[in-house]
């Protein structure tokens, strides 16, 4: 069984989306013969780029700042036109999440710009995959998995005033963990399929 890379490159300006980044990188780190770097855009090493040219699958993470990404993240994204030009990334994997005060705090709009930097990269989106939580139904409850109810990536809310040691909340950490984790499983049983077709005797 080969090993599979998933690099979550992430920024976070006071913590909390690095907490999120954690739980996505802990999920993905649960599926058997999986690699995960944790890759923080503004704490770069030298092999920040070929680590990411080299992984089968990124994700994206950073916390909603004025309705879209952060700027530090945005200038990543700016930055990987490199990769563009030589479409390092085309066929990899990609999927997102994002941290916000407010409960909504147009969360959507960062994921969006996610999906479409994974698109201008040849990427393949892969969403949440989770049914929305709490408020869907009249038995939810803000412990549910995936309470924000997003479905291209994992959301995450953090009141201003509440350090990282407790915001985002235990369901925004394991909704996390769950993207994490489906990333994983998605690229290993794609690149096991490719493995598996590559292998097979040529048809007389
Ligand atoms: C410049 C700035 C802009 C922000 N814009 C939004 C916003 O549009 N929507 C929202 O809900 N929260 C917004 N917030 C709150 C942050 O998203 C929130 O505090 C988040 O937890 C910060 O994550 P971090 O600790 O990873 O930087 C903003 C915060 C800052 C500093």
């Amino acid at each position: 069984m080969s090993i599979v890379t998933v690099a979550v490159v992430f920024h976070s300006g006071y913590g909390h989306t690095a907490r999120q980044a954690e739980s996505v990188a802990r999920g993905a780190s649960s599926v058997p013969n999986v690699r995960v770097h944790l890759l923080d855009v503004t704490d770069r090493g030298a092999d920040f780029w070929t680590i990411l040219d080299s992984a089968d699958a990124l994700v994206f993470g950073a916390p909603t700042y004025m309705g879209s990404a952060s700027a530090e993240f945005r200038r990543f994204a700016e930055e990987s036109a490199t990769a563009w030009s030589s479409q390092a990334w085309r066929d990899k994997y990609a999927a997102g999440f994002t941290n916000s005060a407010g409960v909504n705090g147009d969360k959507l709009s960062t994921l969006q710009s996610f999906v479409v930097l994974a698109a201008q990269h040849g990427m393949h989106w892969v969403s949440l995959g989770l049914p929305p939580g709490w408020l869907y139904s009249a038995n939810g409850s803000a412990e549910d998995l995936n309470r924000l109810g997003g479905f291209l990536g994992a959301m995450a809310q953090s009141p201003s005033d509440a350090p990282p040691a407790v915001s985002p909340s235990d369901s925004d950490l394991r909704t996390a963990e769950h993207l994490g984790r489906r990333v994983a499983s998605t690229v290993s049983t794609a690149r096991g399929r490719e493995h598996a077709v590559a292998g097979a005797p040529a048809e007389a």
